[in-house]
């Protein structure tokens, strides 16, 4: 069976290169994939001399068959009118009992490769996972997340699939091809020369075809990765495709990608698919020049009609692993281009690890200092610029200024979750690249407009704040974070399960359990993302109440849009286009006349009763 069809399930068989954005096609290192392949095999090293001993055995075994076949045939032709009937049976019982061991043998081989193949993706699932976890969070902004999905199941299947069907048949094919052309030298060195005129042909055939299908296949697991993002990111979008009426357009999106898919798999199987046939025209050739040969030399007497039986025999069992290598060669090229993928992950970059004389500090007072801090997250492209600002532990620092002015980026950049590009992030004046990642971690506590909630029940959504929690210890937090009353009056309280995402609860009750997991997790350094969109009143109330309770005696930043918030800090930072305008308080601002003034008469004014 073709093992390509076996992958060509569900999506994964599909793909094309007009409409949608393609990425440039860059010559990958073949080698070095097929070394990082080969890696993994190290541990499996027992496993596969076992099976490689097996392998040995059976082929041993099959080239019996061909010289005994001759033996066979040559025992009716004795020059006399009888059979040798006695010997007849020997090689026939001989026979059979090689047929019986060699497919036990095949079985056995089966079996052990499929565990190979299942623990070696295994391995390399779980690494490729791990990683995921290591890598900044820069990277999840670059890649789509379906597409890194795909990378997980379907390139680490075609990897799977590459290996349990290829590694039997690469060792048996060389053994077999080894073992039949001795044999073939030993009964005709003539007719074998004869027969080697058709081993260029594969050769040039197989490269060739190798060399398409490689990048074929290649763009298939690319496309396929596309459509995976597209389709994760269709479903993550629904209410507002809904919304704003954009089904046709996301089935249109969706046609295009799923036409490119569907153009390249079918060209990778088409091309992939030309190499049985021409095999099959250059077998048949070979055979003829072996038939020409052999009955020649069998007119002259110079060989018995037995041998040409054998060496025919022989010269199929040459070939045959040689098609079948040829064939196995389109394989590996797609597990090939599995393993580039699922490698090019596993070699990016990781946040850095921590030094060996990095700090550990127990009670973070909570100072904080930026000195001349510059950041961009595209090289090239500076979202902030020289910032310089210090302030001393438990102060309320409100973040103001225009939409993509990069507020949220200076609580990105102050938690380490991208590193700087110039300048030094002080936390009770040690930088925080000294720190030790754990420790930095535990020093904030982040309240975002959009929480994110897992599926699971609301104590192990606040648990998340402070895994060793206890439950008494989370009731007490939501409590603080006035969040207890809706969730005793859900009908399964804390056990309620959410949704991914907490879908099934409002907005508001999202940020109050956003506000019980930092209440939960006791910070040092908060830093809160004040909703924008309006919740009830009642609602908003609670979050004011839980947010103060959480506020108090910690350093706080805000990326403020209530006007009572920024009046309550004791520094609004004032920041435009990347860098610092201006900073003070609301009244020291006011006076000012400058930026914070204009901002405030054109967007807070008219509110103050
Ligand atoms: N993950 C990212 N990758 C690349 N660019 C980004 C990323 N996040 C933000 N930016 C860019 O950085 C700039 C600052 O964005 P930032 O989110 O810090 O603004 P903001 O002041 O918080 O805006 P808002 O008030 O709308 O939330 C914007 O130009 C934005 O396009």
């Amino acid at each position: 069976m073709d093992p390509r069809q076996t992958r060509s399930r569900g999506l994964a068989g599909i793909s094309g290169t007009k409409g949608v954005r393609m990425p440039p096609k860059k010559a990958k290192n073949i080698k070095y994939t097929l070394k990082r392949l080969w890696d993994l095999f190290k541990s499996e090293k027992k496993q596969l001399i076992i099976t490689f001993l097996m392998i040995m055995l059976s082929a041993v075994l099959a080239l019996m068959v061909p010289f005994l076949i001759g033996k066979a045939v040559d025992t009716m032709f004795l020059g006399k009118s009888l059979v040798d009937f006695d010997n007849l049976k020997i090689i026939l019982i001989t026979l059979l009992s090689i047929y019986i061991i060699d497919n036990l043998l095949v079985f056995l081989q089966e079996y052990l490769v499929a565990g190979i193949s299942q623990r070696l993706v295994f391995n390399l699932r779980e690494d490729l996972f791990k990683k995921l976890q290591l890598l900044p969070i820069i990277f999840f902004d670059k890649n789509p997340h379906g597409e890194i999905m795909s990378r997980l199941s379907n390139d680490i299947d075609n990897i799977s699939v590459t290996i349990s069907q290829t590694t039997v048949q690469f060792m048996s094919s060389a053994v077999n091809i080894l073992g039949s052309l001795i044999m073939m030298l030993y009964l005709s060195p003539l007719m074998t020369l004869a027969s080697m005129v058709t081993i260029p042909l594969v050769y040039l055939l197989t490269k060739v075809i190798a060399k398409k299908t490689r990048v074929l296949f290649r763009e298939q697991q690319e496309t396929l990765g596309q459509l995976n993002s597209h389709i994760e990111e269709t479903i993550g979008g629904i209410p507002v495709i809904k919304a704003f009426n954009n089904e046709g357009k996301v089935i249109d999106e969706f046609i295009a990608y799923n036409d490119v898919l569907r153009d390249v798999g079918l060209k990778a199987q088409i091309w992939s698919g030309f190499i049985m046939p021409i095999m099959n025209v250059i077998n048949n050739f070979g055979f003829s020049v072996i038939a020409i040969v052999g009955g020649t030399m069998a007119v002259k007497g110079m060989i018995s009609v037995g041998v040409i039986a054998s060496f025919i025999s022989y010269s199929k069992q040459f070939t045959r692993p040689l098609n079948e290598l040829a064939n196995t060669f389109n394989t590996l090229q797609s597990g090939i281009a599995g393993a580039e993928r699922v490698f090019e992950i596993l070699d990016e970059e990781e946040i850095r690890k921590d030094e060996i004389d990095a700090i550990e500090k127990e009670n973070i007072d909570g100072e904080v200092e930026f000195k001349n801090v510059s950041f961009e997250y595209k090289k090239g492209e500076p979202v902030l610029k020289n910032i310089s600002f210090k302030v001393k532990p438990g102060t309320n620092i409100a973040l103001v200024g225009p939409t993509g002015a990069g507020k949220t980026t200076i609580a990105n950049i102050l938690t380490g979750f991208y590193d700087i590009v110039a300048g030094e992030i002080l936390i009770d004046e040690i930088n925080i690249k000294d720190y030790k990642k754990d420790n930095l971690r535990k020093i904030f506590g982040i309240v975002l407009q959009d929480t994110y909630l897992f599926s699971g029940s609301i104590l192990e959504n606040i648990k998340y704040g402070r895994l060793e929690a206890t439950d008494e210890e989370i009731k007490e937090a939501a409590k603080l974070a006035r969040a207890d009353d809706f969730i005793m009056k859900l009908s399964n309280g804390y056990d309620t399960i959410l949704n991914e995402g907490g879908t099934n609860l409002s907005q508001g009750q999202r940020q109050l359990l956003a506000i019980s997991r930092a209440i939960l997790s006791n910070p040092s350094i908060l830093i809160l993302d004040e909703a924008t969109s309006s919740v009830d009143t009642r609602t908003e109330l609670k979050i004011q109440e839980a947010m103060a309770n959480l506020m108090e005696d910690r350093t706080t930043f805000i990326i403020a849009h209530r006007l009572s918030t920024i009046k309550d800090a004791d520094i609004i930072l004032v920041i435009d286009k990347g860098q610092i305008v201006e900073s003070g308080n609301h009244d020291q601002l006011i006076q000012r006349k400058g930026h914070y003034y204009n901002l405030y008469m054109s967007q807070f004014a008219n509110l103050e009763g």
